[in-house]
């Protein structure tokens, strides 16, 4: 039997009155796996993960994660949302005492370990930390929930270069260590690439491609234009095209990396 997935989307829809921000979704996000979800502005991300949240309830359709109704085992999921949302008159350290009260699996050696390493002082309010500190300390909170299941969204958006790629080694190594299953959208597919062992594009509500990247990578080709007859194409261009298949057909002029992977099937669905 196939284990649980983390989420499990069927015929998903989300309407803010007479607009729908996601419809007739069908997703499953696979355990024990580090999941980005990548796509355009407005593809239902957001919307996406806040269902998966339990923040928002679906207008149609079905969601569950970990095989139960989103937000009804709140220790189990870590969430960041977009805006790393802090109480801004609380102190640093006042988040952490929060965060032990409503979490029975709290960990405070590795909150407080955390705060310290990242310069964060624990008697500054939060309200007062740069963009780049309220989202650290919102990943801290996420974190030392020691939660089953990461939902991240573009969590590191206002992170400097070198801070978001601590942070994104960190939630490798959290991963690894922890089993953790995580769920992460994104801008950027550098990041998804050093992070993510499993890719998933949503544009308009539709999964457009998902899978393992490494396969991903295996069974997509750059073939001189035009493809053979019969090809499965992705994406074609003046020169070269974009094609899906098992092993590299006749025509085949190089190898295809994940950037390039990802844009071909967002030009595709524009
Ligand atoms: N609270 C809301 N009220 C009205 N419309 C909304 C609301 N939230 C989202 N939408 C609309 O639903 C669509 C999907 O939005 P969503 O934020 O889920 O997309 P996204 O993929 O996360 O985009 P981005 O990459 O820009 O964050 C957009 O057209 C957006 O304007």
């Amino acid at each position: 039997m196939s284990p649980t997935p983390l989420l499990r989307a069927r015929d998903l829809g989300r309407k803010f009155r007479r607009r729908w921000a996601l419809s007739g979704c069908h997703l499953d996000v696979p355990a024990g796996r580090i999941t980005g979800l990548v796509g355009p502005n407005g593809a239902g991300k957001t919307t996406l993960l806040s269902l998966a949240a339990g923040l928002l309830t679906p207008t149609s359709g079905t969601i569950e994660v970990c095989g139960g109704r989103p937000g009804s085992r709140p220790a189990d999921v870590g969430f960041v949302a977009q805006n790393t949302p802090v109480y801004g008159r609380l102190t640093v350290a006042e988040h952490l005492e929060l965060g032990a009260r409503l979490n029975a699996g709290w960990d405070m050696a590795l909150a407080t370990e955390r705060i310290a390493r990242l310069g964060l002082r624990p008697g500054q309010r939060a309200g007062s930390l740069s963009g780049g500190g309220r989202a650290q300390l919102a990943l801290t909170l996420a974190l030392a929930k020691r939660p089953r299941v990461l939902i991240l969204d573009e969590p590191v958006a206002s992170l400097d270069p070198l801070a978001r790629h601590d942070f994104l080694r960190e939630l490798k190594d959290a991963t690894e260590r922890w089993d953790l299953s995580v769920l992460h959208s994104s801008h950027l597919v550098s990041d998804v690439e050093l992070l993510c062992d499993y890719l998933i594009v949503l544009v308009a509500s539709r999964v457009r491609v998902a899978g393992d990247v490494r396969e991903l990578l295996a069974t997509h080709h750059l073939v001189e234009s035009p493809a053979p007859a019969g090809a499965h194409v992705v994406s074609a261009g003046p020169g070269t095209t974009l094609v899906r298949a098992d092993a590299p057909p006749p025509g085949t002029v190089g190898t295809v990396g994940l950037e390039q992977l990802v844009l071909a099937y967002l030009e595709a669905h524009r």
